[in-house]
């Protein structure tokens, strides 16, 4: 066995040491494992140390990201809301008081919002201040609950901002304070002098409440007369002035009041709170409880914050309350202009809020001014009344006057609704501005014709009403085939025809119709067929006159008066009225009295102008309408009575004709060369001292076969003409007859003392050169100014001294240039031709047609260079 123990003994420590080799070699095995794994734990401590800087910077960057995004959006709603808040909180309702100052409303917008602080949570770096806002005015109730010292502060500042934001006496204070006694709004006691503020006294809560209630029922019964759901929706609707003032109802109680309240009271507080917002009755109660109503907004009061519906969790920091003395000075302003009345209608006013919306079918309303409670008072021109009579004495504002008309009009009807033609007899240029100038591109689109300066120029007026003749008598024929009684028939059954209504504005018209001649006659004759029957035709006549009663054409004619239902009186205006009416003697500066019955005292409405003369205020309208003019619409014709044509530079060769037969022409076919033809025969040997100027060619006779009874008697009855190239044959010459170039016509027309010395360039020197003043004044005539000189000219046919002598002076002028109604011709330059229609199918202004109107030359005038803007 001893030998086996050696033998075990060896096995056992070959075994260990087997086993100690192994485990070592294990040992080994695990250290390096360890190692391996210290590696790879430090390995991955370092990865996730990166990775978490890694995704610590991704995140902060993130952050940042969304952090500027958000007040990069944050502040631009931030801007958005405070532009809404500034939209809905206008001027004085949502200014901070630092800046705050009381604003007229604009027109048609009244501040619904008004602000009490302001929001607290403001976006970080968005550096906008949001607006605290709670609904009031036509919205909502308020409901305060809170310290009633701090809900007091609010209440002040938010009836300051509501009289600051209204018009004067468009908000009327009712306060029930009866623990203070008024004490708690006493900066508004000012108001009382205006009777714009009443302080309730502890027993008078029941007779308040009752009014109250009475009010709104008179309102819904009469006022709104179930036509409307509102007051604001009544005044939205009409763009009129609001027919009631909203009426605030301050109620300041405590817990006590509040239990002191009766039954009757409640029920009356809760019809109030009811129905009151839509008549414009506002409640804002402190201390009482008020039902549960959508229009209830409650703010709850807590130290300095609120918490508003508006608001939603927002908490709003109370503004500080304005001082008790600027609520003071801002009343007592108030009370003072409100007691002062209201100010006038501005010429803005009377733009409606949609440009052109109007149709004229039935006739052409328009404001003229504001009335005696502030409303715009409305003129109709229709069937009834038709026609307009303004009068007035100097400077008492006729013109004004229908500057605000035609403001009114023109802002109402588009050019397809409305035509004007307008005529100023007086030295002046007060229509000038609606035509386009060289300073003022602008015109207005619905004026057709333009006559300035046309105080010496009567046929020029005569060819106008000639003009609305041809018209008339083109709508009655119209309405006859139609089988139209009158122009809204007319315009329903033809829907494709053009039937504007037409408004003739005549300012002076007394210079049309002045003496007994037959410019008068024939005036006189056209207007009473115009105002007897363009009633129902749609053409209206608008006169004015310093004095009615002195216009002798007029005498005898009081059917032609009498049409002209429509009388509009300026202070002092003399027969305008009816005898009996003296209205106009009593109403101050800029008033008219309005009176659409012929001038009976019952009919009598008193209008306050506004100062419609004001440049830019017309210039403001008048650019707006030039703009939204429809394509293609041609710029009204302008007559200056005062122009003088241009020479054009290549007169080299001038050349006389003269026809040898008399006339054939009918005299109505020439109205502006009329009044030289009837000269010879009316007025004997008197040429009328400015009707060469301005009728540029000159005619021998007016009727067919040389009617001028002297005119034909003479031999050599002619008219004369020099030009670069001889114009068209006219139709009173048959056949065509010209003289060669330089023939000397046989008078000089020196003897023409009363030629108008107003007009150097028709003058020339000796040596014939124009714009020089030829001694004595005197105009050349070819015999001082031979052919081949340049100029205007003129000469006469017949003897010496003879009644039928003739003047011709060719005025030629640019191609640019427009013309007057009743030629149909226009010169340029180098020749003479037609003007184009004014529109396909509808007769342009000219002369009577059916008698060769194509041959008449047309005058020419340029725009005048004295016509400013
Ligand atoms: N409603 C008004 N408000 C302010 N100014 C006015 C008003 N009406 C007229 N005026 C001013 O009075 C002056 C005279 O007005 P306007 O020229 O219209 O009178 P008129 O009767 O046409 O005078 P005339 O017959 O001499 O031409 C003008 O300077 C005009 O600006």
């Amino acid at each position: 066995m001893p030998s086996s123990r050696p033998g075990l003994v060896a096995d056992v420590r070959q075994d260990l040491s087997a086993a100690r080799g192994l485990t070592r070699a294990a040992l080994g095995a695990a250290e390096t494992a360890r190692v391996e794994a210290h590696g790879r734990r430090d390995k991955t401590n370092a990865e996730h140390g990166e990775r978490l800087a890694g995704l610590v910077g991704a995140r902060e960057s993130a952050r940042q990201d969304i952090r500027a995004r958000f007040e990069s959006r944050a502040g631009a709603l931030a801007e958005e809301l405070a532009a809404v808040a500034a939209e809905c909180a206008p001027g004085a309702a949502g200014t901070s008081w630092r800046a705050w100052r009381p604003t007229e409303p604009e027109r048609g917008r009244r501040p619904g919002l008004f602000r009490i602080g302001t929001l607290g949570h403001e976006p970080a770096g968005a550096g906008t201040v949001l607006p605290a806002l709670v609904p009031l005015l036509d919205h909502a109730h308020l409901s305060f609950t809170g310290d009633p010292s701090t809900v007091d502060g609010m209440i002040a500042g938010l009836l300051l901002r509501v009289l600051g934001s209204t018009r004067p006496g468009e908000v009327r204070l009712t306060v029930y304070d009866p623990e203070q006694l008024g004490g708690s709004l006493a900066g508004f006691a000012p108001l009382g002098n205006a009777d714009l503020l009443t302080f309730v006294g502890p027993g008078g809560l029941t007779g308040m409440l009752d009014d109250l209630v009475e009010q709104i029922r008179r309102i819904n019964e009469s006022v709104l007369a179930g036509e409307y759901a509102s007051l604001a929706e009544l005044t939205a609707a009409t763009a009129a002035r609001r027919p009631e003032p909203w009426r605030l109802v301050v109620l300041l109680g405590d817990a006590a009041t509040a239990a002191d309240l009766t039954a009757a009271q409640r029920a009356q507080l809760d019809r109030i709170v009811r129905t009151g917002v839509a008549c414009g009755v506002h409640v804002l109660a402190r201390g009482l409880p008020i039902e549960a109503h959508p229009t209830v907004e409650h703010v709850a009061v807590v130290g300095s914050t609120a918490v508003c519906g508006t608001a939603g969790d927002l908490a709003v920091r109370l503004d500080v309350p304005p001082a008790a003395d600027r609520i003071a000075a801002v009343c007592r302003e108030l009370a003072e202009v409100l007691l002062a009345g209201p100010p006038p209608a501005q010429f803005a006013d009377l733009a409606p809020e949609k440009l052109w919306a109007e149709c004229s079918a039935a006739g052409l309303v328009a404001p003229l001014g504001d009335g005696p409670h502030g409303d715009l008072v409305e003129v109709l021109l229709g069937d009834d009344p038709p026609h307009a009579l303004i009068g007035g004495p100097s400077g008492s504002g006729k013109t004004n006057l229908i500057y605000a008309w035609l403001g009114a009009l023109t802002a109402r009807y588009s050019p397809d609704e409305l035509a004007l033609y307008l005529l100023d007899f007086k030295e002046g240029v007060s229509f000038a501005r609606f035509a386009p100038g060289r300073r003022d591109p602008s015109w207005l689109p619905q004026v057709r014709l333009v006559g300035v300066n046309v105080n010496g120029d009567r046929e020029f007026g005569l060819a106008l009403l000639r003009h609305l003749a041809d018209e008339l008598r083109r709508r009655a024929s119209a309405a006859k085939r139609h089988e139209a009684t009158k122009l809204a028939e007319l315009r329903a059954e033809d829907p494709s025809g053009h039937w504007p209504r037409i408004v003739a504005v005549i300012d002076e018209f007394q210079v049309l119709l002045a003496g007994r001649d037959a410019v008068a006659n024939e005036a006189v004759g056209l207007l009473e067929d115009l105002a007897r029957r363009g009633r129902s035709q749609g053409i209206h006549l608008v006169l004015a006159s310093q004095d009615v009663s002195g216009i002798e054409a007029l005498w005898g004619r009081s059917a032609l008066v009498a049409q002209f239902t429509l009388r509009i009186a300026l202070p002092k205006a003399r027969r305008i009225l009816a005898e009996t009416n003296l209205a106009a003697d009593v109403i101050p500066r800029f008033h008219a009295v309005v009176n659409a019955d012929s001038g009976v005292p019952d009919a009598n409405r008193i209008v306050r102008l506004p100062d419609a003369s004001d440049r830019s205020a017309w210039r403001t309208l008048q650019e707006k309408l030039w703009h939204a003019r429809p394509e293609g619409l041609e710029p009204p014709r302008l007559f200056d009575g005062d122009a003088v044509p241009p020479y054009p530079a290549d007169l080299g060769a001038w050349r006389v004709w003269r026809p040898t037969a008399p006339c054939s022409a009918r005299r109505s076919t020439y109205a502006p060369a009329r009044r030289c033809c009837a000269c010879p025969a009316r007025r004997g040997a008197t040429w009328p001292s400015s009707a060469p100027a301005r009728t540029r060619l000159a005619r021998c006779s007016a009727r067919p076969g040389g009617h001028c009874p002297r005119w034909t008697r003479r031999r050599g009855s002619a008219w004369c003409a020099w030009t670069t190239t001889p114009p068209p044959r006219p139709p009173c010459c048959t056949p065509p007859c010209r003289t060669p170039a330089g023939t000397t016509p046989t008078r000089h027309p020196s003897c023409w003392p009363s030629w108008p010395r107003r007009r150097p360039a028709l003058r020339t020197t000796s040596s014939g050169t124009p714009g020089t003043p030829r001694p004595g004044g005197c105009r050349p005539c070819a015999t001082c100014w031979p052919a081949g000189r340049s100029g205007t000219s003129m000469c006469s046919a017949g003897g010496a001294g003879s009644p039928g002598s003739a003047t011709t002076s060719v005025g030629p002028a640019p191609a640019s240039t427009r013309s007057a109604p009743g030629w149909p011709w226009t010169y340029t330059a180098t020749s003479w031709h037609r003007s184009r229609p004014s529109r396909a199918g509808r007769p342009g202004i000219h002369g009577r047609t059916g008698h060769s109107s194509s041959t008449v030359p047309r005058t020419a005038y340029p725009r005048s260079s004295s016509r400013t803007r």
